[in-house]
C-alpha cells in the first residue's frame, strides 16, 4: 500500500493551526519555510500539490495582541482577516524564493454546495495546478457564520481532495498519527499504522482538539479520511514535526497512520452530493423504499412516510430510515409541499394530486447516492 502512495501524482497537504502558529505563538516561519521546501521538492518530482493551511485566526490574534481566543464570531472573523494577510505573505515569500508561484483561494461551504460555484472552483484549481502554481486554501472565515462553516480545515481538506480528485490527502498535525486513544490523556495509547478509512473503530478512538488554538482534533481527521475515501483518496495522518515528513511519506516510507480508501470511488456528481455538509430537508422512508434504494432503484413517493423541512424542487435532501439514520441523499424532483401531498401515494396519482406531473420518481437514481 505504501508503495502505491509513492506513485501519487496529485495530493492535498493540510497543515493545522498548531503547526503553522507554534501553538498560537504567532506564525511559525521555520515550519512554513520547511513546508514550502518539501512541497517544492515534490514539484520537482512531477507531483501536483494543493496546500490547505489553517492559522489565520491564531496569526491574527497574535498581530492584534490578543492572548485568548475570542468567543464573539465577529472578533474571530476580524482576527482571521488580519491573520490571513500574514499567512499568505509568509507562504508567498517562501515559495517564491524556491521559484514557485502561489495562489490564495478562500472557500466557504456554500461555494462547494452550489453546483455552478463548485464546478468553477474545480476548474480554477485544476487550471492553477496545470500552470504549476501551488494553490493555498483556507476557509473564508470572514464571511461565514457558525451554521454554514466547514469549521475545521480537516473537513475542508477532504472536500478539496474530492474536488480536485487527488489520490492522497496528507494531514499534518502535532501527533505522529492516529492513536488508539488521545495520547495527551492516555500514556498507553498506541499508534495505528494502517487501516480502512471506513473502519468504525477509528472514530471511537479519536478525540477532540489538542489545544485551544486548533479546532477539529483527531475525530475530524478520521471523518475527513472517510470523506476522502469516497472519491478514492487515501489519507495519511502524520506529524509535521518529523523531519522531511512529506517527502518520506511520498517516497513510500511507513510513518504515521494510513487510512486507505477501499470502496469504488463515486461518480463526480454523486461525490458532490455526498459532500454537502447541510441538506435542505429529510424524507423518512418505509422499509420497502429503503430496500429499493439499496438495490439501486429510484425513490418513488409511495415509500415516503413523512417529509421534514421546507425546500424547493431540485434541493438536496436526506433519505432516512424510521430511526433517523441517513441512508442516502439525493436531489428531489418536487418541493416540500408537493412532496407532502404525494407521499405514500402511487406515482400514477401524482397528476390528479398536483394537477401536473414532472417525473414519476421523487428522486431519480441518477441523482441519488447511498451513504
Ligand atoms: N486518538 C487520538 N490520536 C491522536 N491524537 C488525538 C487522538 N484523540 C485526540 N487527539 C488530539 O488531536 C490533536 C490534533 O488535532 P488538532 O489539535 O485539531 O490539531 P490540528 O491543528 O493539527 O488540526 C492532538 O494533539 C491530540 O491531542
Ligand atoms: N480557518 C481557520 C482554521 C480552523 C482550524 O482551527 O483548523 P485546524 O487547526 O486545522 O483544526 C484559521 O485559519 O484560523
Amino acid at each position: 500500500m505504501r508503495q502505491k502512495i509513492a506513485k501519487t501524482k496529485r495530493l492535498v497537504v493540510k497543515v493545522g493551526s498548531a503547526l503553522v502558529t507554534n501553538n498560537g505563538a504567532g506564525l511559525a516561519q521555520d515550519f512554513i519555510a520547511d513546508c514550502a521546501r518539501q512541497i517544492a521538492a515534490l514539484h520537482q518530482q512531477g507531483r501536483e500539490v494543493v496546500l490547505v493551511s489553517s492559522g489565520a485566526i491564531a496569526a491574527g490574534m497574535q498581530r492584534l495582541g490578543w492572548t485568548t481566543r475570542p468567543h464573539a464570531v465577529h472578533e474571530l472573523q476580524a482576527a482571521a482577516a488580519v491573520g490571513q494577510m500574514g499567512l499568505a505573505q509568509a507562504y508567498e515569500t517562501q515559495f517564491s524564493s524556491l521559484g514557485l508561484k502561489t495562489a490564495q483561494v478562500l472557500l466557504t461551504h456554500e461555494d462547494l454546495a452550489d453546483r455552478t460555484r463548485y464546478l468553477n472552483a474545480r476548474t480554477t484549481l485544476t487550471t492553477l495546478l496545470e500552470l504549476g502554481v501551488v494553490p493555498i486554501i483556507n476557509e473564508n472565515d470572514t464571511v461565514v457564520t457558525d451554521e454554514i462553516k466547514f469549521g475545521d480545515n480537516d473537513t475542508l481538506g477532504a472536500l478539496v481532495a474530492n474536488l480536485v480528485e487527488a489520490e492522497v490527502l496528507l494531514i499534518l498535525t502535532d501527533q505522529q498519527g492516529l492513536y488508539s486513544a488521545d495520547p495527551r490523556k492516555d500514556p498507553n495509547a498506541e499508534l495505528i499504522g494502517e487501516g480502512n478509512a471506513n473502519d468504525s473503530r477509528f472514530e471511537a478512538m479519536a478525540g477532540g482538539a489538542g489545544s485551544g488554538i486548533s479546532k477539529g482534533g483527531m475525530i475530524t481527521k478520521v471523518r475527513a479520511a472517510q470523506r476522502a475515501a469516497r472519491s478514492g483518496a487515501h489519507t495519511l495522518i502524520a506529524s509535521g514535526h518529523e523531519r522531511d515528513i512529506t517527502l518520506r511519506l511520498m517516497a513510500g516510507e511507513t510513518l504515521g497512520t494510513l487510512l486507505f480508501a477501499a470502496a469504488t470511488p463515486l461518480a463526480a456528481r454523486k461525490q458532490w452530493l455526498a459532500d454537502h455538509l447541510q441538506l435542505a430537508g429529510s424524507l423518512v422512508l418505509d422499509d420497502g423504499a429503503l430496500n429499493a434504494l439499496r438495490d439501486g432503484r429510484s425513490l418513488l413517493p409511495i415509500g415516503v412516510v413523512s417529509v421534514e423541512g421546507e425546500f424547493e424542487r431540485g434541493a438536496a435532501v436526506a433519505c432516512r430510515d424510521q430511526a433517523g439514520r441517513e441512508i442516502a441523499r439525493g436531489l428531489i424532483n418536487y418541493s416540500s409541499s408537493e412532496s407532502r401531498r404525494i407521499a405514500k401515494r402511487p406515482s400514477s396519482e401524482i397528476e390528479s394530486l398536483l394537477g401536473y406531473v414532472d417525473e414519476l420518481e421523487l428522486i431519480h437514481r441518477d441523482h441519488l447516492v447511498l451513504l
